[in-house]
Formats: structure tokens, sequence, C-alpha cells
């Protein structure tokens, strides 16, 4: 991809533990372009929230980036010191995340919070910001937008209170969203809403996503592309289409066959199998894979398969792929 908005090259991230370092990400690379909408999806603990939180450079104080880059419109953002960091959050690039509840504030209205995040990033008379609260609160749909901008997260459902998340993600209109599993938690009508918001405002104001899930099947739904990732390893990425229709790696297949609506016949349903090696072992196998994988080679022990960092159209890390 040329100049893509995101890119993110090698990223190693290990975690410093009282029971030993946590090998969490390993060589992650992918990149994101304007205005798309990419999934990130891998069973829970493959890595997909630490890679999250590395753009964002909220990562708890436990981790150690080892190694890589992550570059946003061709800016180094691990190399930015606190204020930048500040500056570019909110505006370039802004989070939502799991609970819509415990990420908000409990004890401030939500306007006000929507209301501290216009302010931080663009100077304007308090006339000027209440009617720009409004409007973001028009614009996630939420009704009578007057009287709820005075709530407070408690008084809200689980599905307002997410919608008050993506207003004030989306509040200055950043360039990419990180959307770190919004709908879970959620009842499966208002998951639909929500994801239908994000895309639809994503849409209108050219804003990236970056969906984070384990749920394969509302990313296909929703995603231009996918990146495959299990425990800590990009192992595939291709276009939505592609990979749902032609998987080829072992474990997006086996991920595809534990998916009950993309698979043809009940009969083809099949868990995954195994589970993900422990990350704190110091032999951690070259294929991180291997271990539970039917086309394992003697190559696949001998030596590291890498994606790489210019990323094919359809890019498989994989000796023996399907
Ligand atoms: N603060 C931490 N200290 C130690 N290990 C951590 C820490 N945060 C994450 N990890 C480990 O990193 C690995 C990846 O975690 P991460 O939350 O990114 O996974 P995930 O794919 O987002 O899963 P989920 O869908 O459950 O959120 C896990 O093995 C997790 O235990």
């Amino acid at each position: 991809m040329t100049n893509p908005l995101l890119a993110v090259k090698d990223l190693t991230v290990d975690f410093i533990t009282r029971h030993g370092t946590v090998h969490v990400l390993d060589d992650v690379s992918f990149d994101i372009g304007d205005g798309e909408i990419v999934g990130i999806i891998g069973e829970s603990g493959s890595g997909k929230s630490v890679t999250a939180y590395s753009i964002m450079g909220i990562l708890d104080h436990a981790a150690r980036i080892r190694s890589g880059e992550i570059l946003f419109q061709g800016r180094d953002v691990l190399g930015m010191n606190r204020s930048e960091l500040d500056r570019w959050r909110g505006k370039a690039a802004s989070i939502i995340f799991q609970n819509p509840r415990t990420a908000l504030n409990p004890i401030r209205s939500v306007g006000d919070q929507i209301a501290d995040v216009l302010a931080r990033h663009t100077p304007a008379r308090a006339s000027e910001i209440r009617a720009k609260t409004i409007d973001a609160l028009k614009q996630v749909r939420i009704p009578d937008p007057e009287r709820r901008s005075k709530a407070y997260p408690f008084e809200l459902s689980g599905g307002l209170c997410q919608r008050i998340g993506i207003a004030i993600a989306l509040a200055c209109a950043p360039r990419l969203l990180i959307a770190d599993e919004p709908t879970t938690g959620l009842d499966v009508t208002t998951q639909a809403v929500i994801m239908d918001l994000i895309r639809n405002l994503a849409r209108e104001q050219k804003t990236s996503v970056a969906l984070i899930t384990h749920d394969v099947a509302l990313a296909s739904e929703y995603c231009d592309r996918l990146i495959i990732m299990h425990a800590g390893h990009v192992v595939e990425v291709a276009p939505t289409a592609e990979i749902i229709d032609h998987p080829r790696h072992p474990y997006t297949a086996q991920l595809l066959r534990s998916v009950p609506s993309l698979v043809d016949s009940i009969g083809e349903l099949q868990a995954i199998r195994g589970s993900l090696p422990d990350l704190r072992r110091a032999d951690l196998p070259f294929c991180r894979f291997a271990e539970r994988c039917d086309r394992r080679l003697p190559i696949c022990d001998a030596e590291r398969l890498h994606l790489g960092p210019a990323l094919e159209r359809h890019a498989v890390a994989c000796r023996n792929p399907l």
C-alpha cells in the first residue's frame, strides 16, 4: 500500500510480570489505508488490544516495546513525547472501548465529557463548544440531546453509553478510529445499531477504522480487509471476501470453520483445536500455531517466516498454506 494512513512495522512488545516475561507481540506488521475499515481478528489473548494500546500510546507500565515502528501519516508515533501524544490522541486518532460504562467518567455529565475533548483540541468560545456538543450528540442519534447532555453515565443504557463513547471519539473528526470490541456486552439489536453508526459516521468523515473483535461474522459484515492474529503474530491479511472464500493460513481456516454463520451446514462447524501457547515460554516455536497445526512441516520449526513490512494484497505467514 503506498503511503498508508497507519503503518505498523515489526512491532514487538513484552510484558514484565512477577511470573516472567510475556512475549505478547512478535514482529507485528500491517497497514491501514485512508478511509478503510479493517478488522483485527483473533481469539482472546491473541494480542489485538495490546496492538491497539501500542498505537494509542496507552500501554500498561509493565509493557516494553522491544522494537518496531508505528507510523501515522509517516510520523513516528512511538517517538512522540507526552504533549505531542496528548495533542495527537483525540484529534488524529481515537479509541472506543469494550465497556462504555467503565470507559466514561462516572462523575461527569456526558455532555461535559464531549465538551472536554472539543475544548482540548479546538480553541472556541464556551457557547460554540456547547453547540458542537449538542451536534455531536445528534450525530450519534441520541434522542433529546439537550436533556441527555446533562445525564451521567449511570442514567443511560449500555447502548446509549456506547453512542456517547463514539461521540467523544469522533468529536474532533479523527483520521483513525480504533474500535476495541465496541459491541461486546450489548444486545444483538443494539450491536447492529452501534456498528451501523460507526460505519456510517466513519464513511461520512472519511475516518479509517480498525475494528478489533473476536467476532469473525461481525468483522466480515463491516470490514473491507481482515488482519488475522494468532498468539501475537499476524498470520494472514487480505480483503474480506477473499479471506472468507479462500483462507490460506490453517489458523484462519479453522477460525472460519468455528463460526456458525460462515459454514454451509451445521455438520461443518468445528471448534478450533488446542489452545494458544503460553506466551511466557522461553522456547516459543517460530510459528506459534505449529503445535495446533495439521499441516506442520519440518521447516516450520527451522526458521521464522515473516509476513514482511510491504504486505501483499493477500499475505500469509505459512510454509504450507492452503
Ligand atoms: N498488563 C499485562 N501484563 C501481562 N500480560 C498482559 C498484560 N496485558 C495483556 N497481557 C497479555 O497479552 C496477551 C494479549 O492480550 P490482549 O488483551 O491484547 O489480547 P486480545 O486479543 O485483545 O484478547 P481479548 O479479546 O480477550 O481482549 C494475553 O496473553 C494477555 O494475558
